[in-house]
């Protein structure tokens, strides 16, 4: 029986927005902002800390009323209150999607399946906030007891991305005393760089994986694991070098880890959603327990925010909604993440998998092809000003539109002399050049040739956002996570994806199983794939030399 395909583009807000996308979308910024020379302070949002200015994305006060009303019509609302009730809004796993319940106050009451899930998600932290001080000072020691100097996370995808951003970003109030390494790629050399200057008496592993099953980390956890036995030599030392966080206890009992070590979390946190539930373990270590707990208090505060401001002033909405304008209205194809500031240096990989892994979906929940407008957007970036020096070019001259999110601080963790306004002026200088351009006529009057005057030309009217908060502190980046976290959200909701799966991913891992035993197999395996594949994997065969 055919599905039928969501008529996202033939609703009364889309309908309008095109119409309006059609009268307007050539309208310049640069006309935009000298018609209206309050738009700078009017198209401006503030939530939990953080300040969002987006007048120099192309739109109009029109623009983003019907925007709101898209909004309106696809029942964000409704859907965000489902979402925060514990409803199973992840149909193709069958979950409740309820990252939200581990940054709730011990007071708060959130039903699953008839069950509070509130006490549980405090229990684990408690458990985590003893274990993490107990590390931290030194009373959990290796098993031959020394202190433990370093500490590994061995993890991947949300397992991973999530506990080494949030490390970066949180460096400045991580505990100087320890190491921390994270292992992720299932190349050996992630793990071999890792540990080559470790001591494996001063080294904790915290192995993170919501199922303990993924091949990349099941198989660094082992290597791991005979490294620390190769050097103490004892059965034993497993239950002091490793922890396991996860939400199977079977799988970890199985690798050897005792289940008083393992910090648990639940299948209604999805991977990507999870650097606030146990697999924040190696942030807690890092920052501590009372860090951490601020850490958690920015969520919050985003999340009663999202659920409580009106859609019009609504930072994840506005966020959600922009985005969906940029795609689906101006035909951007990606999305440019520059964090000036270098803490944030992983940040952008870090939505790279929260929104692509959300949102990169071609059927709508009902499971109807998409055809006839864009989902998730290409997300990428890197710190300013190190992107100004790179890609900076394509943005401000190239053919493609790429819009643009900046994000800043007020104040510095490092103080050194000019440092900070000069990285300041600096990403308030590309919003400005993005937007507004040089003309030709500017150019010519500085006296360029006129056979420069085209290569010196800057188009303008290329989008961005800004995101102002004033310290780079745990609460900040809890609220800037629950910014894009529910920004995800809001657009899953206007574009029907279920944006909590990932079936995407299935199909390589599968093949990859398939191919590994031909890879390993003592006889010349028979062979059935297509002609690439095969005469690849006998050339890898081949050449690979002695193991
Ligand atoms: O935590 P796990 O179960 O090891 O999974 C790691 C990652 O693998 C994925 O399932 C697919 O890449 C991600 O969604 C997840 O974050």
């Amino acid at each position: 029986m055919a599905i039928e395909p969501t008529w996202l583009t033939r609703t009364p807000a889309w309908t309008a927005l095109a119409a309006h996308c059609h009268a307007t979308g050539t309208a310049h910024l640069r006309d935009l902002f000298a018609r209206d020379p309050g738009r700078g302070e009017r198209l401006v949002a503030e939530g939990a800390g953080l300040y969002l200015d987006y007048s120099k994305q192309r739109v109009t006060d029109e623009t983003m009323r019907l925007l709101v009303r898209l909004a309106e019509e696809r029942g964000v609302a409704a859907r965000r209150d489902a979402m925060l009730s514990g409803e199973k809004i992840n149909v193709t796993e069958g979950r409740a999607v309820l990252h939200v319940a581990l940054r709730a106050p011990r007071s708060a009451r959130i039903l699953v399946d008839g069950k509070d899930v509130v006490p549980e998600v405090h229990a684990v932290l408690d458990r985590m906030s003893d274990f993490a001080a107990r590390v931290r000072s030194g009373a959990w020691t290796g098993f031959t007891g020394k202190r433990i100097r370093n500490v590994v996370n061995v993890g991947i995808g949300g397992s991973d991305l999530g506990p080494v951003m949030a490390y970066e970003a949180l460096r400045h109030y991580a505990a100087r005393d320890l190491v921390f390494r994270f292992v992720s790629n299932v190349d050996g050399t992630d793990l071999a760089e890792a540990t080559r200057d470790l001591d494996p008496a001063e080294t904790l592993f915290v192995v993170s994986s919501k199922t303990f099953t993924t091949l990349e980390t099941m198989t660094n956890a082992a290597s791991a694991r005979a490294w620390v036995l190769a050097a103490l030599g004892d059965e034993r030392a497993v239950a002091r070098h490793f922890v396991a966080v996860s939400t199977n206890e079977g799988e970890v009992r199985k690798f050897g880890i005792d289940p008083a070590n393992m910090f648990g979390f639940w299948d209604w946190v999805g991977g990507r959603y999870s650097m606030d539930s146990a697999i924040g373990l190696s942030t807690m270590i890092a920052i501590g327990p009372e860090g951490f707990r601020e850490l958690l208090g920015g969520f919050r505060a985003m999340d009663e925010h999202f659920r409580t401001a009106p859609l019009d002033r609504n930072l994840p909405v506005l966020v959600g909604l922009l985005g969906v304008w940029n795609t689906d209205f101006l035909g951007a194809v990606t999305v440019a993440v520059l964090p000036y500031d270098q803490y944030l240096k992983r940040f952008p990989a870090y939505l790279q998998q929260l929104t692509m892994e959300s949102n990169g979906k071609r059927v709508s929940v009902a499971g109807a092809p998409i055809a006839d407008y864009s989902t998730g957007a290409i997300y990428w970036g890197e710190p300013g000003t190190n992107g100004q020096h790179s890609f900076y070019q394509l943005l401000h001259q190239g053919t493609h539109l790429v819009p643009c999110d900046f994000i800043g601080f007020c104040r510095t963790l490092n103080p050194l002399g000019r440092h900070h306004d000069l990285l300041v002026a600096n990403l308030l200088a590309q919003g400005e050049a993005l937007a507004f351009g040089k003309t030709a006529d500017e150019v010519r009057a500085e006296g360029t040739p006129e056979r420069l005057v085209p290569h010196r030309t800057f188009p303008g009217n290329r989008p961005s956002s800004t995101i102002l908060a004033d310290r780079l502190e745990p609460a900040t980046l809890g609220a800037l996570v629950a910014l894009y976290e529910h920004a995800v959200f809001t657009q899953g909701v206007i574009w029907d994806v279920d944006s909590f799966d990932q079936w995407g991913v299935e199909l390589g891992k599968v093949l990859a199983t398939r191919i590994v035993a031909e890879l390993e197999s003592a006889a010349e395996p028979a062979l059935a794939h297509d002609s690439s594949t095969n005469a690849l994997l006998r050339r890898y065969r081949a050449r690979r030399g002695q193991r």
